[in-house]
């Protein structure tokens, strides 16, 4: 409020020098702040996105926003790192000099900004005015405001033109990420990268009445049995047949595994990676005494919950799997292993950020241990199931292969080509899955795709 001054005079507002959060200040600049610091955590840092966005623990420039703000910083986190590279190709082209290397802060803010003009339906204007309040509101990008506010309106002005023809010759995907998937892939590679830049659909697994399920929920029949429900607008604990446990959500392909079992009902079976549970909670219903472990309390936790939810019932150990002694063993060992995930990364896309070849290569000796240790958990007769959600082969196929040349007394039990109709492909000639991001097409892009999976049966002789 003004008031008049001792002479009379109007008087200029004071400034108030109380610290505020800018969140008062300008409605959505914190969801904007949250979302470069976050950005720069990924791509500077290697931080996982899941824990940055974990509702409990994870960053406090997210946790710290309402719902709509979090929501938001999620969608432009995704869109931008679905899209990095073309963003960066895009801001290049539109500076008359190269950005300085130390600009690292204000090239996140920009990123930002480039993600709502570029893929989100957020007004240009908003995402260019917070963007500018954004660079001023900081001292190492202040002096670039001006910068900021010339290239975003430029971007805004340009992009229907420019954006087809950047994407057109631009990687979405760090080259290490794009050159291994050309290398193993060949000829479905491009169909893959085209992919993992669309979000996924969401499947589900239904307890029982797969047609029954997709027509109430609008959805299809895949060839696993799941229930394809595209990508639903709100929040899928929202649908009907949540609250009564009726399906969760799983990917088709992580599927797959426990389908691989070839008897399952009335046996003791171990999970030994099993949280959050999608796969416990199949062996679940089909039958089995399931011992569910995890080396993550927390996450032991969360599939605890899942599972409760489901009103399955199973038995939980806190342990890593290396750890478990079972001087009797189990009549079936399910390791769905630590990996790089990188067949998940529709819906991860900071993994081609956060992980590399050298993990690859750590990771692949990880699941190597893990494999050895399981093959003394199985009893004579029994199966092992070995799965994960890496498209590279150095942690699916070789590492097997690996396994199965210092092991000779263990055999892979072939998987028929028809085993599941319309997903052959899947099928390899060794009998082991692997699925892939281009498979299971649809003319419907938010019908498309499948996660990238590997899975073998193992027996001894
Ligand atoms: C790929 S996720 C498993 C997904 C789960 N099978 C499902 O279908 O929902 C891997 C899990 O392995 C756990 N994990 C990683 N290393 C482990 C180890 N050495 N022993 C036991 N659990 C481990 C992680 O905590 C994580 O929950």
């Amino acid at each position: 409020m003004t008031g008049t001054g001792p002479a009379g005079q109007r008087r200029r507002p004071q400034k108030s020098h109380t610290r505020r959060d800018p969140a008062d200040l300008k409605p959505g600049l914190a969801a904007r702040q949250a979302a470069a610091r976050l950005l720069s955590a990924v791509t500077e840092s290697q931080a996982s996105l899941d824990g940055l966005l974990d509702p409990s623990g994870g960053n406090p420039a997210f946790t710290g926003l309402g719902d709509q703000d979090r929501l938001l910083v999620r969608a432009i986190l995704l869109s931008a790192l679905r899209h990095l590279r073309v963003i960066d190709a895009f801001i290049d082209r539109l500076v008359d000099n190269p950005l300085p290397d130390g600009a690292r802060a204000l090239r996140q803010v920009l990123r930002v900004a480039a993600a709502q003009i570029l893929y989100l339906d957020v007004p240009d204007r908003a995402a260019v005015d917070l963007a500018v309040s954004q660079a001023d509101g900081d001292p190492r990008n202040r002096r670039f405001a001006g910068l900021v506010n010339a290239l975003l309106r430029r971007m805004t002005r340009e992009k229907d033109q420019l954006l087809p023809e950047i994407s057109s010759v631009t990687p979405d995907f760090p080259d290490w990420f794009e050159d291994r998937l050309t290398q193993y892939y060949a000829g479905d590679a491009k169909a893959i990268l085209a992919i993992l830049s669309e979000p996924p659909a969401i499947d589900l697994t239904v307890k029982s009445d797969a047609a029954g399920w997709a027509e109430r929920l609008g959805g299809l029949v895949l060839p696993t049995g799941s229930v394809r429900i595209g990508r639903p607008e709100g929040p899928v604990s929202g649908l009907p047949g949540y609250d009564e446990g009726a399906w969760w959500v799983q990917d088709a392909a992580a599927s797959l595994p426990v389908q691989m079992f070839s008897k399952l009902e009335g046996l003791e079976i171990v999970d030994l990676c099993a949280a959050p549970g999608g796969k416990t909670a199949q062996l679940a219903l089909s039958g089995a005494r399931v011992t569910a472990c995890d080396q993550s309390a927390n996450r032991l936790e969360r599939l605890r919950g899942n599972l409760e939810r489901l009103g399955l019932d199973v038995t939980t150990q806190l342990t890593r799997a290396q750890d478990l002694i079972a001087p009797d063993g189990f009549d079936g060992v399910l390791l769905d292993a630590p990996c790089s995930s990188t067949g998940t990364v529709r819906r991860h896309p900071d993994i081609p950020y956060t992980k590399s070849p050298d993990d690859i290569t750590r990771l692949a000796r990880v699941q190597r241990d893990l494999l050895d240790h399981s093959a003394g958990l199985v009893r004579r007769g029994g199966e092992l199931v070995f799965s994960n959600c890496s498209l590279d082969p150095e942690e699916g196929e070789a590492m097997v292969a690996g396994f199965l040349a210092d092991h000779p007394a263990w055999r892979i039990r072939p998987i028929s080509p028809d085993r599941w109709p319309g997903l052959e492909a899947a099928v390899t000639s060794t009998g082991a899955i692997r699925t892939h991001p281009a498979m299971l097409g649809h003319e419907d892009p938010r019908l498309a795709g499948l996660d990238g999976f590997y899975a073998v049966v193992l027996t001894r002789t």
